[in-house]
């Protein structure tokens, strides 16, 4: 996978699905690069103080005139508490505070940063700077940035990989809860309640990730609010971007633009679904969903093999029709060792000023599917207009209007499947 960063490197044998042309190869802008290069940002700060400049001058002036210095001891618990934003680990456990030195009530801390170009270089400089300047006695705070040789961010890497270095991250002994989300039947709301139910997941404080397997109908980036943002590469891992706490891999990171097509034949979409579980960097999750793409073929086979311990959600609309074919994926997943653990209905009636409801795509198709295929019938979410308009603006109902019925059926949904 040659995708991300901006040293992208070649990585596993065969052809790269992933890198499908040149021009998408390219994942991050290298913005902070080198004009970071090894930049030294040292600015006075007074920390809480809320002083003016004079007086605050003055204060660092008494305070290295009085021979004050830094706890060590106090500045490395408060360097520990800076995090990367997007590997969500201490920097200092990470390797990436390079060195600390304390002159007084003057500090200088060299961090190292995973990439050129990182991301989130601002916000990591910005947070050693913060947590520096609270600690007693500081007076004034550089920060210098580099970024790691070769050599340490393979270390990284197979720090963060560790023991669990394998194929595919999610294997039979995995402690993550894996739900595929799927239908026979295209245009369902399978999306929509993937990236709804990733959201009030992560509400409620479960680490998540969402995979979407839907190659060549991918909506997951656009649903969380992320269809601008790139994985970053870091040696042969990639760093997911995160929507509403939601760890997101999605082919569509990988395009120029939403308008490209892809047009893909079976071993190169399975080649595709492998990497994102073998090179994308979740860490720990509590849950991972997939959103898979309508129908029963390849990529429900091949989600099927990857993750045959996977459970899945088979997702209908309360059409009697709809629902014989929704059913099939359900029966599909059984046929690779998958287990079907209930239906969700979705596109229920719609809630009218009168108090009556209108049953746009009639009543049952969920009923039905679930006695079908003997599994229960999880919840049944209403047609809304909140849900549909949160899709488009990439907000999720959930968190945007909890109160709204198809918001609060989805919530309700996430406590059944968490319970
Ligand atoms: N409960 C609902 N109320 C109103 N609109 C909904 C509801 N659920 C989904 N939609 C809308 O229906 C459309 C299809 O939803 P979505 O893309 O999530 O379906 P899908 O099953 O993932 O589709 P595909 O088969 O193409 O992958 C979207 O425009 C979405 O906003």
């Amino acid at each position: 996978m040659t995708a991300t960063g901006c040293r992208s490197s070649r990585t596993g044998s065969g052809r790269s699905a992933i890198s499908p042309t040149p021009s998408t190869s390219r994942v991050r802008s290298c913005r902070c690069a080198w004009s970071y290069g090894i930049s030294r940002a040292r600015t006075s700060s007074a920390p809480n103080s809320g002083r003016s400049w004079k007086n605050w001058t003055g204060i660092r002036a008494r305070a290295l005139i009085d021979g004050a210095t830094v706890d060590r001891a106090a500045l490395d618990r408060a360097l520990g508490t800076v995090i990367d934003p997007e590997i969500r680990r201490p920097i200092a456990d990470l390797g990436m505070i390079d060195s600390v030195t304390i002159d007084g009530g003057s500090v200088t801390i060299r961090i190292k940063l995973t990439i050129v170009g990182c991301p989130a270089a601002d916000r990591i400089e910005h947070d050693v700077r913060e947590a520096a300047s609270a600690v007693a006695g500081v007076t004034e705070v550089a920060v210098d940035v580099a970024v790691m040789s070769v050599e340490e961010r393979t270390a990284l890497t197979e720090r963060l990989q560790g023991a669990r270095r394998r194929e595919v991250q999610f294997g039979p002994d995995t402690p993550t809860r894996i739900v595929a989300i799927t239908s026979g039947k295209g245009g369902v709301g399978k999306s929509t309640i993937t990236a709804n139910l990733g959201a009030a997941l992560a509400a409620k404080g479960l680490k998540v990730g969402i995979v979407d397997a839907d190659v060549f109908g991918f909506s997951i980036p656009a649903l969380l609010g992320v269809s601008d943002e790139k994985p970053t590469r870091v040696g042969e891992l990639m760093l997911p971007p995160i929507g509403f706490g939601v760890k997101v891999i999605s082919i569509g990171m990988f395009l120029p633009g939403p308008a490209t097509a892809v047009s893909w034949r079976g071993p190169m979409l399975h080649r595709t679904i492998k990497q994102f579980l073998s090179e994308v960097y979740f860490d720990e999750l509590d849950v991972l969903l997939l959103d898979l793409p309508p129908g029963t073929g390849d990529v429900a086979i091949s989600i099927g093999q990857l993750l045959p311990h996977a459970e899945v959600v088979v997702v209908t609309t309360p059409q009697t029709a709809a629902a014989d074919v929704a059913e099939r994926s359900g029966i599909v997943a059984r046929k690779t060792g998958q287990r079907v653990i209930g239906v969700v209905e979705n596109m229920a009636g719609l809630p009218q000023p009168d108090g009556t409801v209108l049953d746009l795509f009639g009543t049952g198709g969920g009923a039905d599917a679930a006695a079908r295929l003997d599994v229960p019938l999880l919840m049944s979410i209403p047609l809304s207009l909140a849900l549909r308009e949160g899709g488009d603006a990439g907000d999720p109902v959930v968190l945007s209007h909890p109160d709204d019925p198809a918001a609060r059926a989805i919530l309700a949904l996430a406590d059944v499947l968490v319970s």
